[in-house]
Formats: structure tokens, C-alpha cells, sequence
């Protein structure tokens, strides 16, 4: 049977300032829609989830109020319920339809694969039918291949209780590794648009909503934000953004606020409006409304508190539903099976790299050197590289499961390598991919620029692939009342509203940063000293980068010189199995 999740630690509680409008805001849930089965703080499911939005919802309509429901996309490729049934979410889309959605629009992780799109198209869209948003989104049609808007652009409303009228849009950041199915406009070329002009010069109009799976700090939203203030000087425009998998709040000017809501279902971001013009007040144009922003840990004790109900009277009948079907889901897909016991917790960001408590140093150190042999170059030696970005979570001390390695390692990625390299310009790569060291001076000027550039900034031609570092959760200002010690660990997030934006008082949780690439040298039995040649294996996901690399080293290998390297397997399909061999005792 599935272990119950751990119910939540109780802890003092910051309450909502709620408005004349209210927001609910998930993005990046990843599959975590079950919620995090071994940390109290996150326990509640979709189902909770359910619950709560329809209790808030109550609450707010009771005083007069509104309340929107939001998500911004990446709801794939991060936990067994998505990544473990065949096909890849046979039980989350039915999942996830059953929340009542008001704005949704796509992740990149939705674009990276043909079927991950077209199982937008087909599925969510209709699914989610005026509330999903595409701004900037195009597929080509799964039937007739014609180049269409994947959903609607934009959407004009007036909400039900307050009567506020609203235009909202649905982004993507300037994504650039979709897979050709699908075209993301750049958002520089969007605001150009003429029916992206119409909308904004709309004078009736009381509250800009802006969604999408966009940094909140990002050179996309300012773009946006520029654009609608250039001719709506004093609207207030909202925006609730995603992708960096952090919590954070940026403030454009006294009437405008960028809400970004964490992760993997750790998060309901909580976010209210007052003081808004509507179809049958208008308010002074020098008065700003009060923007109210709260990030709320995903747990029943949250839950019952901003709700104030309790075990009783929380749970709508719907939820609980929905909550049996997920378990029913984990059941079939088995994901509690046990494949090993992991001897301590293995940190992403919660430990420096390298040190013993990094999963990148046990992965480097223990699983690579074992995994990654195939039997057709055994004599040779290799270098093994992994992008941080493949690994997704933290492992805790004890039962490792057929979800833990997905939730590790959802990627479909394997290998593949070129063969017999230099060893002297090998040994370079990991310094020029992880856009550190020497070896960059002497490169040509441009692609000096390329290199030096964050790797978040790089050339279109080579999107993101490094492991976003997290906003390290920094101190509290305010001490809380409580000593840390009397606190568990958790989000202390400050924003540009300060540090009292947690729900929940948490001790501070430090957060180091990681390279993009890890690398294991693994040289045949009695070998002695470095290699003449050697061969480079990398995970599929980076080649665009080793192939650009080669280059800086006057390595002139394409596409063509690449193979696949252990046929058939996966970094998930190895980590199963070194779990499996290495941590074999009971739990
Ligand atoms: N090894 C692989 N890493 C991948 C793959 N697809 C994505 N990624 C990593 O995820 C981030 C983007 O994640 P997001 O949730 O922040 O949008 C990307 O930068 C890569 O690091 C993959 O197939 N294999
Ligand atoms: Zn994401
Ligand atoms: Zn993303």
C-alpha cells in the first residue's frame, strides 16, 4: 500500500490579504500533482489542491469577492505520474482537467517532444477550451501540418462578482528547443502585432492579466511591460510568470506585479488585488490599488488555516475523488516499488558541489564510473558527461522507488559519444561548457561571446540547458518570532515586497550553486596514466554544446562523427539499475 503522506509540521502562519480579486497560481508542477510523498511541508495532492481553490473560491464570492485559478505551464516530465505510465501521461490529463482552470498557457517542457505538443493540442486545449492562452504559440496542425495558434491569443472578461474587465494573454519565453512542430514567436515580435496593438489600446479595460511560462525577471515580461505601459500609461497589468522554478515577485512600478510560484507542487502561489476600477466604478487614476502577494507551502495545515476549516469541513466530495484516483493511478503504475535503500540524503543545491552530500558527486564518483560501459569499447577510456539540468530532485535517506527515479531522472535522454578524441583537447571541454577558466581567451571574439555570456543568455542557437540555481532562499530579515531551531527548514523568500511573502515561518535552507555539466573520467582496468585518445560520451540532451565546443578546440566533428553508446538505455534506466545493484539492503 502507498505510504500515507506525512502529515504537515504545524507552524506559525502568516495570513492572506485578500482584494477584490484573488488568484490561485501553480507552474512547474512537473507531474507532482500526488505532492511530495516524503516532505510534510508539500503533501497535498491535486485533489487537496481542488478542495482549496473551491473553498477559496467560496470565501471570496461570499464577501463580493473574485477568484482566478492559474497555471503557467512545464505540468510534465518530473515525477513516475507523468513519466512512468506508457504512454507518458495516460492518468495526469484527466488528472489535471479537473480543477477548474481560468488561465493556462505552455512550458517548454510541453514543446521539447512531438506528442508532448500535439497532446496539447489534442488534449488540454479542449480540455482547458477558454482558458488556454497561446500569445506567441504555433503548431503545425497534427493532420493537415497548416501553421495554426495552438490556442486562442489573447481573452477579454469581466469577472462574475466585481465586475472587473480584463485582458489576458498567455506567453512562453523565446524558447528555442522546440522540436519543429511547433514555432514560439519571440515576444519583441509579438507586441509588434497588430491584433497584440488592438488589444492593448482597448480603453475598457480595468486590469492587464499577463500569464506565461516566463521568468518574472525577464527580458520578455519588461518587454511586455513596456509595451502595454507605452499606451496605457496608468492600467494596472498583473503578471504571473514561471520556469526558473523559484519563488519570486518582481515590481514593474506602483501598479504593476510579476507573481512567480516555485515548483513541483511545493507552492500555491496567492496573489490579491484592491482598489481596481470596473464596469461600474472608476477609481482616481492617481490612487494605486493594494497588490498583495503570499507563496503558500502545498499542505493541509495551509489549507485548513487560509480557509478556516478544518478536517471536517475542508474536503469537497470532488477532491476526494480526485485524490482516490491519484493513488489508484500509483497503484497501477507500481511506483512505490522499492528498488534500493539509499544510504543518506543526496543534495541538489542543499550541498556544495563537490562534497559527500552532493547528488552531482555521487553520480560522478559512484554511478557513472559503474554505468557507463558499453561492451563494444570496454578497452577504451572515456569521459562521461552529464548536464546538472538531468537531474530534477534531492534524494532522501531510505526507500529509493520506481518514482524516486523518475523524480531523479524523468528524461527520456541516452547516450551517445564520439570517438577516439584527442585526449589534450578532450580534457577541455568540461571548462569551456561549464563558461569558465582560460581556455575561453583565446578563442575567436564571437565566440569569446558566446562563451562569456551567462549561459541563460546564450545564443539562440544553444538554449538553456544548464541547471537554473536557485534564488538561494536567503535570510529572513525579520528574525522569526521563534528561534530557528524551533522551525523546520523551508522557503525564506525575499522579493521586492520584502521577506514576509512565506505562509509558513521556515528555518533558512542554504542553496550553493552548480556547474551546468558534471564529468567522470572511467579508464579500463590496469590502465595507467591519461589516454592518447579517448572517448567523449555525453547525454544526448547537450550534443548542440559539445559539437560547439569541439569547435572552440579546432575539432571540426559533426553530427556525423556521434553514435549512440549503450544502445537501449537511459540515465534513468541506469540509475535504476545501479540503485538496484548498490543499494540493495532493506530499508
Ligand atoms: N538531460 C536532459 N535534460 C533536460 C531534458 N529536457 C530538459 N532538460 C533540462 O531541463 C531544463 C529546463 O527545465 P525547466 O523545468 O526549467 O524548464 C533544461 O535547461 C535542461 O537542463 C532532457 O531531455 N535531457
Ligand atoms: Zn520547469
Ligand atoms: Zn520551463
Amino acid at each position: 500500500s502507498q505510504p500515507l503522506a506525512p502529515s504537515p509540521v504545524e507552524a506559525p502562519l502568516r495570513d492572506l490579504t485578500w482584494g477584490q480579486i484573488n488568484f490561485l497560481h501553480t507552474t512547474d508542477t512537473h507531474g507532482w500533482h500526488a505532492g511530495h510523498l516524503q516532505e510534510p511541508s508539500y503533501s497535498a495532492d491535486w485533489g487537496d489542491y481542488m478542495s482549496f481553490s473551491t473553498r477559496m473560491r467560496e470565501k471570496a464570492e461570499a464577501n463580493g469577492q473574485d477568484l482566478l485559478v492559474i497555471d503557467t505551464g512545464d505540468r510534465i516530465e518530473g515525477n513516475g505520474l507523468y513519466d512512468a505510465s506508457d504512454p507518458k501521461g495516460k492518468y495526469t490529463f484527466d488528472i489535471i482537467k479537473q480543477q477548474h482552470i481560468d488561465l493556462i498557457c505552455t512550458g517548454n517542457h510541453e514543446l521539447y517532444k512531438r506528442n508532448s505538443s500535439e497532446n496539447e493540442y489534442n488534449i488540454n486545449v479542449p480540455n482547458f477550451s477558454s482558458s488556454y492562452l497561446a500569445s506567441n504559440l504555433d503548431i503545425m496542425h497534427p493532420e493537415t501540418g497548416e501553421q495554426i495558434p495552438l490556442a486562442p491569443r489573447f481573452k477579454k472578461f469581466t469577472t462574475r462578482k466585481q465586475g472587473i474587465r480584463i485582458t489576458a494573454f498567455g506567453f512562453i519565453y523565446d524558447f528555442t528547443g522546440n522540436e519543429n512542430n511547433t514555432v514560439v514567436q519571440p515576444v519583441e515580435d509579438t507586441v509588434k502585432e497588430t491584433w497584440f496593438q488592438e488589444a492593448i489600446w482597448d480603453r475598457e479595460v480595468d486590469l492587464f492579466l499577463v500569464i506565461g511560462h516566463v521568468p518574472v525577471r525577464s527580458p520578455e515580461f519588461l518587454e511586455l511591460y513596456q509595451a502595454i505601459r507605452k499606451v496605457q500609461w496608468d492600467t494596472p497589468i498583473q503578471f504571473f510568470g514561471g520556469h526558473t522554478h523559484i519563488r519570486d515577485y518582481k515590481k514593474y512600478d506602483a501598479k504593476s506585479f510579476a507573481l512567480e510560484s516555485g515548483r513541483f507542487m511545493e507552492t500555491i502561489g496567492f496573489q490579491s488585488i484592491d482598489g481596481l476600477s470596473t464596469s461600474t466604478k472608476t477609481v482616481q487614476t492617481s490612487a494605486a490599488p493594494k497588490f498583495s502577494r503570499t507563496y503558500i507551502d502545498n499542505n493541509m495545515f495551509s489549507f485548513h488555516r487560509h480557509t478556516q476549516l478544518n478536517a471536517t469541513t475542508f474536503p469537497t466530495e470532488h477532491g476526494q475523488n480526485v485524490s482516490k484516483e491519484i493513488r489508484a493511478a500509483r497503484e497501477h503504475l507500481q511506483l512505490d516499488t522499492t528498488y534500493g535503500c539509499a544510504e543518506q540524503n543526496l543534495w541538489m543545491f542543499r550541498a556544495e558541489y563537490p562534497s559527500n552530500s552532493s547528488i552531482f558527486t555521487w553520480l560522478e564518483q559512484r554511478v557513472l564510473p559503474d554505468v557507463i560501459a558499453d561492451k563494444n569499447r570496454m578497452n577504451k577510456s572515456r569521459l562521461a558527461m552529464v548536464n546538472t539540468g538531468g537531474i530534477r530532485f534531492d534524494i532522501f535517506k531510505g526507500p529509493f522507488t520506481r518514482d524516486s527515479t523518475y523524480i531523479v531522472s524523468p528524461f527520456t535522454s541516452g547516450f551517445r559519444y564520439v570517438k577516439d578524441v584527442p585526449y589534450d583537447k578532450a580534457s577541455k571541454l568540461l571548462t569551456i561548457l561549464n563558461n569558465n577558466g582560460e581556455v575561453i581567451q583565446n578563442m575567436e571574439p564571437s565566440l569569446q561571446s558566446w562563451m562569456l555570456a551567462p549561459v541563460e543568455q546564450r545564443s539562440s542557437s544553444a538554449h538553456v540547458f544548464t541547471q537554473k540555481v536557485t534564488v538561494p532562499p536567503n535570510e529572513d530579515l525579520q528574525r522569526p518570532l521563534l528561534s530557528e531551531h524551533d522551525l523546520t527548514p523551508g522557503y525564506t523568500t525575499k522579493d521586492d515586497a520584502g521577506s514576509d511573502g512565506d505562509d509558513t515561518l521556515h528555518a533558512p535552507i542554504a542553496s550553493y550553486r552548480v556547474p551546468n555539466v558534471i564529468q567522470s573520467q572511467i579508464d579500463p582496468p590496469l590502465q595507467s596514466g591519461d589516454p592518447e585518445t579517448i572517448d567523449v560520451v555525453y547525454i544526448d540532451f547537450i550534443q548542440p554544446w559539445v559539437l560547439l565546443a569541439f569547435q572552440f578546440l579546432d575539432l571540426d566533428y559533426s553530427i556525423d562523427d556521434t553514435a549512440v553508446y549503450m544502445e537501449g538505455e537511459t540515465l534513468t534506466t541506469l540509475l535504476a539499475k545501479w540503485v538496484t545493484a548498490n543499494w540493495k539492503d532493506n530499508c
